[in-house]
């Protein structure tokens, strides 16, 4: 008999997320039956979308949503050895039950050398991500000028990399001097601090002042506002997040988007990156790829202890993180 830890939902978020939101409890896991896998979670995300889905999907009590990598303990299915690694959708828990339905192996070509926790990150959902809202939402061009958001982080971070790969120029905004020079150094051309610049408008003119052909907004609320002003004529707005919005209880009035929008014959165009599943394997060859050449260079802010999985959530939404937000167990 194996006890799992599991962190469940005990109060909705109200406002900025609490640790006494949480609630951690143990949960007695019964012997596996034929075709079942048990599982130990190894590394753990924490991402931005708990915040708005736990609302959306989940009640109180609920175990909180998330993905894993996660490490097989023991197999009553053929298709799935004992020691292989995986990538489930299981919730913050420590161990788990899987019937192999739900479950991705790790690529058979992830070298032994890389870091598993890379298939919470950029290869992996965020990788994906960023992988497909630059191709197909922004449909970026060589020589292109990219802005992107939120820009250190799991998603920025791999957009503004990919972009450079695809021969464009571009523009990152974080939020703090450590955010910044971590964008130069992984090559993005122009970086700022958007919690210290006197004006957005000015740092966004400074540092592209012919405007932006592509934005991928992983933010949203003011900041989306003023860019949208600097977009060039038939620019492509890739709406991926609104993190800025996330947390409030009561709704953000505008500015509103339409004028820019008409006088400039821009695009704007939500997405979910869930709209290429039948396109996953392509993605994460593509973005394993690029991480083994040293093409895309990868940081992980990880978080030791499952016990401190709401610390590291709430850390993350605070803009605590430098690439991608893990907890290892
Ligand atoms: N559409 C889709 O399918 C997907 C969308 N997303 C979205 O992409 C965005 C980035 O996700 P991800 O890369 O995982 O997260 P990050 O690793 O970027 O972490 C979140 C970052 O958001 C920034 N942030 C937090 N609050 C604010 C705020 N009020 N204003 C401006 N910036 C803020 C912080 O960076 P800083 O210090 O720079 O402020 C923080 O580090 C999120 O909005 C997320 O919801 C993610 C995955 C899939
Ligand atoms: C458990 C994986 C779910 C991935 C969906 C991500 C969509 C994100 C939206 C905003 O953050």
């Amino acid at each position: 008999m194996v006890t799992a830890k599991v962190w469940v939902l005990k109060k909705h978020f109200e406002g900025f997320p609490k640790t006494s939101d949480f609630d951690l409890k143990k949960i007695e896991l019964p012997n596996l039956k034929d075709g079942e896998l048990l599982l130990e979670s190894v590394f753990l995300s924490v991402d931005p979308y708990m915040r708005p889905y736990s609302r959306r999907d989940m009640k109180e009590g609920d175990i909180m949503i998330g993905t894993q990598v996660a490490r097989i303990v023991e197999s009553k299915n053929p298709a799935f050895t004992v020691g292989a690694f995986v990538v489930a959708r299981s919730g913050w828990r420590t161990h788990f039950i899987s019937d192999g339905k739900d479950i991705q192996l790790l690529p058979s070509s992830w070298p032994e050398s890389l870091p598993k926790s890379l298939a919470l990150g950029t290869v992996g959902m965020p990788g994906l991500t960023a992988y497909f809202g630059l191709l197909e939402v922004c449909k970026m061009k060589p020589g292109e000028t990219v802005l992107v958001n939120a820009a250190a982080g799991a998603v920025g971070s791999v957009v503004g990399q990919l972009a450079k790969i695809g021969g464009c120029k571009v523009v990152g905004c974080a939020g703090s001097d450590d955010k910044v020079a971590y964008l130069k150094k992984i090559g993005f051309d122009e970086a700022f601090n958007y919690k210290t610049v006197t004006s957005l408008d000015e740092a966004l003119r400074k540092a592209s002042p012919d405007g932006y052909d592509c934005f991928f907004d992983n933010v949203g609320g003011e900041f989306a506002s003023i860019a949208i002003n600097q977009m060039k004529k038939h620019g492509r707005i890739a709406v991926c997040g609104a993190i800025s919005q996330y947390n409030d209880s009561v709704p953000q009035k505008g500015p509103y988007v339409q004028v820019p929008m008409i006088f400039k014959e821009l695009q704007m165009e939500g997405f979910l990156v869930t709209r290429w599943n039948n396109r996953r394997e392509e993605g994460l060859k593509a973005l394993l790829k690029w991480v083994v050449e040293g093409k895309v260079k990868c940081h992980e802010q990880v978080t030791e202890g499952f016990e401190n999985m709401p610390m590291a959530f709430i850390g993350m939404l605070k803009g605590e993180n430098i690439g991608k937000a893990i907890v290892k167990v």
